[in-house]
């Protein structure tokens, strides 16, 4: 049975997200500290893939994912998943808000519930956890007060209780979540999938316009970019695009030889079904009937058969 890795202990919504990630195929889900962790598990072929958070809909890009995606051998992603995000406190029994010190979790998840925090916790020192079922376990541990968790956490520590159920400063808040794998088996294109580069380009004027461009002129609906230092020198940027298509698409293929040529580094970072499966809007001259057309005139011309 495939081993797969997800971002623990057990109870966190990469949890949940990784079960409906490998839903299709009999898995063993085994828990990681930390998302550099659990792509280190894939990279060193512990496991056969791994479920990680990507980007909040509140609060952004998960940078840990970002950074471990580009870090080290190349790694693709191969599915996606959306989970609704709300959130219980949760407390050793009997622990009331008055008695409530200090409250823990993800920084993603303290993010998102900031103002809530600061309205009925507002004494309490804000603590990190390396996951939302990490800061229940250190509350069940006594190394904190209360703990902002997933409501499936309540499952894993049965010795906490709810101090406050569904809290959310931004009702209809989501995550989307990846399972990232070694490259070598790509998505089949469904007609409504998503690609995610990772490009350096040049330090030049302009440089980012015209990577840009290189996805406008060939009408690819671009629905994320995002930057993040290369790490090597104060200024140089690492930019982040998802876009609609599958690079099996003709489109997308030609925007990426476009990227190849214009940028010091271009990775593949993965294309595979959009977990909403709406279909991007083609227009005619994106088509692949259009590129196929064109391809064809053009080879008329090169064999002196078309003028
Ligand atoms: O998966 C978790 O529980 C995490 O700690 C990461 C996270 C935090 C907040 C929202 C979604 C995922």
């Amino acid at each position: 049975m495939p081993r797969i890795a997800f971002l623990g202990p057990p109870g966190t919504f990469t949890e949940q997200a990784t079960r409906a990630l490998t839903a299709d195929f009999d898995a063993e889900l085994v828990p990681s500290d930390t998302v550099p962790l659990a792509l280190e598990a894939v990279r060193s072929e512990d496991v056969l893939a791994a479920g990680v958070p990507m980007e909040n809909s509140v609060e952004g890009a998960v940078s840990a994912t970002l950074d471990g995606l580009v870090a080290g051998e190349p790694l693709t992603a191969v599915a996606e998943t959306v989970l609704p995000i709300r959130f219980h406190v949760l407390v050793r029994p009997g622990t009331s808000s008055e008695q409530v010190g200090s409250v823990i979790s993800h920084p993603h998840a303290l993010a998102q519930v900031r103002s809530w925090l600061g309205r009925y916790l507002p004494r309490a020192e804000v603590l990190t956890a390396s996951s939302t079922a990490a800061a229940a376990s250190a509350v069940q541990a006594g190394n904190a007060d209360a703990a902002v968790a997933a409501p499936v956490a309540v499952d894993h520590y049965p010795d906490l209780e709810a101090l406050a159920t569904d809290i959310a400063d931004v009702g209809d808040a989501q995550t989307r979540f990846l399972l990232v794998r070694r490259p070598g088996v790509l998505p089949q294109p469904t007609g409504a999938d998503r690609t995610s580069i990772a490009v350096v380009a040049h330090d030049e004027v302009g440089a980012l316009a015209e990577v840009l461009s290189e996805l406008s002129l060939r009408g690819i609906n671009l629905s994320r970019i995002e930057s993040r230092p290369t790490k090597d020198r104060l200024g140089e940027y690492r930019f982040f695009f998802d876009f609609d298509g599958h690079v099996a698409d003709a489109r997308i293929g030609d925007a990426l030889t476009g990227l190849r040529r214009r940028c010091g580094e271009v990775r593949f970072l993965g294309s595979y079904p959009k977990s909403d499966r709406s279909p991007p809007s083609v227009r005619p001259m994106a088509s692949e009937q259009a590129f196929q057309m064109s391809t064809e005139w053009l080879a008329e011309v090169r064999a002196g058969r078309l003028a």
